[in-house]
């Protein structure tokens, strides 16, 4: 060989006996002015560009991570250097022992040093990035004489798109080279090639996954997706607002823990149904869409969720705190019965709702219902109203005159709302149809008689107007036969779990909008905030926040101006369902002592002095 190279220098042509790709090296070498003795000129990375370079062939580098070492093992003590370098012939990184390592850097066969065909001549490296294909260099094959003394096995690694991005290069002494050396170069090329598309498929995968995360984020629907074995993956804000839980308290949980699932549903049907009820008791429906390998395997599903079609044959109360349990029982033991019945609490706070559930629960309810504002009509209307005029009682009235609510209701539920804003007139009219239960029209003579459940409903003190005299006291003890009393917003703030979902629901339903979710730290304004209008503040509150999002989840940003308040620190939180309790269980032993500590106390088998900390703790008003 070292004839070759020698005739090959004088100008004098070689028949055979020289690789084409060797010769073309060769040829190009001399073009490239490169001194065949030694190389003049290095091209060598200080400390500080060798560390840039390789932050910039961060990917090479973790590609070649776990192959370098196996390439050392596999040449072993055998005295070679194994070389990971970048596409422009520098060199990254080296692996090796032995005396050729020494020789090696003599040379600049080592990281930082560039191994290019125009700096190098003809050499493993260099060659085979020009070639673009793996290739030995031998001895003599080196254009410069000063590394005849080695011989040299690379291959170039390449990217999905088949651009070379680097080598690997294996060299040593002449004296020890085998042939198949060139096998392991490219195993090691191949395998870093392999590393290079899985590190390339972890980003594309995280980049849908981002995508994913953020179309779900955004989505209207209650999105869920769960995986072959049925664990929840993902679901959107907005289905989890439906459950009513919390993103994180479903996310990696069984779907049967989260729906109530058949066993085995996912390996056998193709159309899964899975069923839940949300906290308020709420039918959630789901659908799903599976999805399968090739060979029909299952690898997960997609489903939506959504609340079944809001119940209209009734009105629904929402909320599950100890307080609204306690009025539920009430409701359902005052329906059973058909004594009148007064309903007390501020305005908004669900008067008119329970007024309709005791009639739909009661043996009233194939009869009418018929409700009635006794503040929103002048005196004089407000008893024609009720009890009807007959033909000809005043000018202009019509002609057979016309029936009045009593009337109207009669085998049915009247329910007077604002009745502590009724004139005492109207009142004087209102007990005697009660005591006789029969109506006669103004200005007519002729009594009907009505068979009619009495609900009556007031956000006022009606005790106080008694004693103020503006209410009959006669009337107020045939009204408050049974009583319920509807606690504000502000007392039973852990309704607003399930209110807020059902609102978001309703909302969306009447609009023909596709649902929304909400962000979990909207609930502590929501919390913090004193709703003096009650649920009805808060139905329009969730309504307006729906009007002006900008996105299909609900965020602080969306809260109109004066629950955007910093939430005050002492409601931040939900109340515990301990203190909601204790509070209820001192509430309900002050009713029964009509408001006196020391009976109180004596109830709840706890001293005075506890039971005054205990009132002034949970800001109860005794009267
Ligand atoms: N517990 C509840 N669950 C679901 N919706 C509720 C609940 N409480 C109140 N609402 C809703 O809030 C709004 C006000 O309720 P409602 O009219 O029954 O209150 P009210 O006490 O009669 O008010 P007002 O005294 O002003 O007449 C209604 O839209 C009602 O549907």
């Amino acid at each position: 060989m070292n004839v070759h190279w020698r005739k090959f220098l004088k100008g004098e042509l070689i028949e055979n006996g020289i690789a084409p790709m060797i010769y073309r090296s060769w040829q190009r070498s001399v073009g490239y002015n490169v001194n065949h003795t030694e190389i003049s000129q290095n091209m060598i990375l200080t400390t500080s560009q060798l560390r840039e370079l390789k932050d910039a062939q961060e990917d090479i580098i973790r590609a070649a991570e776990s192959v370098l070492p196996h390439l050392g093992k596999l040449l072993q003590s055998a005295n070679y250097t194994v070389l990971l370098g970048e596409k422009k012939g520098f060199i990254l990184e080296a692996l090796g022992d032995g005396p050729f390592l020494t020789k090696a850097q003599k040379i600049h066969l080592s990281p930082g040093a560039n191994w290019r065909e125009d700096i190098k001549g003809t050499n493993a490296i260099g060659t085979a990035l020009t070639e673009d294909c793996p290739i030995i260099v031998s001895g003599c094959e080196h254009f410069v004489q000063e590394n005849h003394f080695m011989s040299c096995w690379a291959a170039p690694i390449h990217d999905l798109r088949g651009e070379i991005v680097g080598f690997i290069d294996i060299s040593g002494e002449t004296g020890n080279h085998q042939e198949q050396i060139i096998g392991i170069a490219i195993l090691g090329a191949r395998l870093i090639e392999q590393n290079l598309r899985t590190l390339d498929i972890e980003r594309q995968l995280k980049f849908y996954r981002e995508g994913a995360k953020l179309a779900i984020d955004l989505l209207k629907e209650g999105f869920i997706s769960i995986d072959r074995f049925g664990i929840v993956t993902n679901i959107s804000p907005s289905g989890a607002s439906l459950i009513g839980r919390q993103r994180n308290d479903i996310i990696g949980k069984p779907v049967a823990e989260v729906f109530s699932a058949p066993k085995g549903w996912m390996v056998n049907n193709q159309a899964l149904d899975l069923h839940l009820k949300n906290q308020s008791g709420h039918e959630i429906v789901s659908s799903w869409r599976r999805v399968a390998d090739e060979s029909g395997d299952f690898l997960g599903a997609f489903g939506t969720v959504q609340l079944t079609e809001p119940q209209t044959a009734g009105p629904v109360w929402v909320g599950s705190s100890p307080s609204s349990q306690q009025v539920m029982e009430r409701v359902y033991k005052a329906a059973a019965a058909p004594s009148s019945l007064l309903i007390q609490g501020e305005s908004g706070t669900g008067k008119e709702i329970v007024a309709r559930m005791i009639h739909d629960f009661s043996s009233f309810r194939e009869g009418p219902f018929v409700a009635l504002n006794c503040a929103a009509l002048p005196s004089s209307l407000l008893e024609s109203e009720l009890f009807g005029y007959a033909d000809g009682a005043f000018t202009g009235s019509r002609r057979g005159g016309q029936p009045g609510k009593f009337e109207l209701a009669h085998q049915g539920t009247i329910f007077l709302d604002e009745i502590g804003d009724m004139p005492l007139t109207a009142q004087v009219a209102l007990l005697r149809v009660l005591q006789e239960k029969e109506v006669t029209r103004i200005g007519g003579t002729k009594p009907h008689k009505v068979n009619v459940r009495i609900i009556a409903a007031t956000h006022k003190d009606l005790k106080s107007l008694v004693e103020a005299k503006m209410f009959r006291l006669d009337l107020y003890y045939r009204l408050k036969v049974i009583t319920i009393e509807l606690p504000p917003l502000r007392e039973r703030l852990e309704d607003i779990r399930d209110l807020v979902p059902y609102f978001i629901q309703k909302s969306c339903t009447l609009n023909q909008f596709a649902c929304f979710g909400i962000e979990d730290n909207v609930y502590p304004y929501l919390y913090a905030y004193s709703w003096p209008g009650n649920v009805r503040e808060l139905e329009n509150c969730i309504e307006s926040m729906i009007a002006m999002a900008d996105s299909h989840v609900l965020t602080v940003d969306d809260l109109p101006w004066e629950l955007r308040q910093t939430p005050d620190s002492k409601r931040i939180e939900s109340p515990s369902l301990l203190d909601q309790q204790t509070k209820q269980t001192i509430l309900a032993a002050l009713a029964q002592t009509q408001g006196k500590i020391a009976p109180a106390a004596r109830l709840l088998g706890i001293g005075r002095n506890t039971l005054y900390r205990k009132i002034k703790e949970f800001d109860i008003s005794v009267l």
